[in-house]
């Protein structure tokens, strides 16, 4: 995570967190009963809103057993999804696999489902060929395309976390939560209390059908945070191949931030999924996906361009109160940035009060 490190530290964000403690110093003073701040999640699906969502809940407290066991079986679920989504991929491209290895992982992932029914316990030999399955060539092959038949980005963190997550006792940690994929359906609201604030955060499903739901939670947010994957660059979308990601949620950023809406409100954008971008930008050209840009294919002129792209397309009276970071939702390092952001909406709130 160097780069995602890196950047996180920014000199904005060191100015950020000056403020930030001006901030809390004005707070503690006034001792105000509780503030409340309500905070809208959205942007388009898989961009990593429910993996900050679950980044802000950690930071709130811990899980209860109840809790933990649920995502046990949520990673046996996912690790069911990938295997089929997989193997489906390898058999459509006639990639090197005999029928008999077929019909074995078709029975592994019949298995699978059963345990997730069941009691949520892998068997130790279900593990072994799990771990076979993964290893074989025609799968890594599947596996190297995943961009192509939009398996998700965390796919590969289970399957090498096997040998753990078969033990009897096994109980998620942080960073397994946080690669679990659920797509999320509706708004699913959480109230949090962080640093004696109470956060009401609603977190929007992103796909395209889902997006008609955000309306109803327009215009009474103190912040929108949109959450961006700026890896995508090179992607389409799931609900339209013939539509680039990122055009998709720059167009998308646009529209939502037009003037109507959120005329009080701090707008965040977080470019995320950077440690993806960091690999990416080796190896793929942006010029090949968004021709207006020349800079030299790094991270960091790379992130300057998508900074300005989201930029120049709002309304101009958001611009001012438009705060972008680079992000890596899955590291638990993004937690920092969290704690500025909180800051930042408050201090935007405390602005329009008049009581700072
Ligand atoms: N490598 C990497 N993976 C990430 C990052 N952020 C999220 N992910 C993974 O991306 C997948 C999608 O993340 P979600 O948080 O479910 O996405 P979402 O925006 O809530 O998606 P919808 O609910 O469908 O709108 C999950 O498997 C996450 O683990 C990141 O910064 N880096
Ligand atoms: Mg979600």
């Amino acid at each position: 995570m160097g780069m995602c490190e890196s950047l996180m530290v920014s000199d904005e964000l060191k100015d950020q967190i000056k403020v930030n403690r001006d901030i809390e110093k004005t707070l503690e003073k006034k001792k105000t009963t509780m503030l409340e701040q309500s905070v809208l999640l959205i942007g388009p699906g898989e961009s990593g809103k429910s993996t900050v969502m679950k980044q802000i809940r950690a930071m709130s407290g811990t899980y209860t057993k109840s809790e933990l066991q649920e995502r046990k079986i949520l990673i046996l679920r996912n690790l069911f999804e990938f295997s089929e989504m997989l193997l489906d991929y390898s058999r459509e491209h006639y990639f090197e696999i005999t029928e008999e290895e077929i019909k074995k992982y078709i029975v592994m992932c019949e298995e699978l489902k059963l345990s997730v029914i069941q009691d949520g316990q892998m068997k130790p030999e279900l593990a072994d060929t799990l771990k076979t399955f993964w290893n074989h060539k025609a799968i890594q092959e599947a596996y190297g395309n995943r961009n192509k038949f939009h398996l998700t980005d965390s796919a590969g963190y289970f399957f090498e976390n096997i040998d753990r997550i078969k033990m009897p006792g096994f109980e998620p940690n942080n960073q397994d939560i946080v690669h679990i994929r659920v797509p999320t359906s509706g708004v699913v609201t959480a109230d949090v209390i962080l640093k004696n604030i109470k956060l009401c955060v609603a977190d929007c499903g992103g796909q395209r059908s889902e997006r008609k739901k955000w309306y109803h939670y327009f215009d009474d947010s103190h912040a929108v945070l949109f959450v961006a994957a700026i890896s995508e660059f090179d992607q389409r979308l799931v609900e339209d191949p013939d539509v680039n990601r990122m055009k998709e949620a720059i167009t998308l950023f646009w529209s939502v931030f037009n003037g109507k809406f959120f005329q009080k409100s701090a707008v965040i954008l977080f470019l995320n999924k950077i440690d993806i971008f960091r690999e990416k930008v080796k190896t793929v050209q942006i010029k090949d996906f968004f021709p207006k840009f020349e800079g030299p294919n790094t991270v960091e002129e790379g992130s300057k361009f998508f900074r300005r792209q989201f930029r120049e397309g709002i309304h101009a009276s958001f611009r001012k109160r438009m705060y972008c970071h680079e992000t890596c939702a899955i590291s638990d390092q993004v937690q920092i940035i969290i704690n500025t952001v909180i800051d930042t909406v408050v201090q935007e709130n405390l602005k329009d009060t008049g009581m700072i």
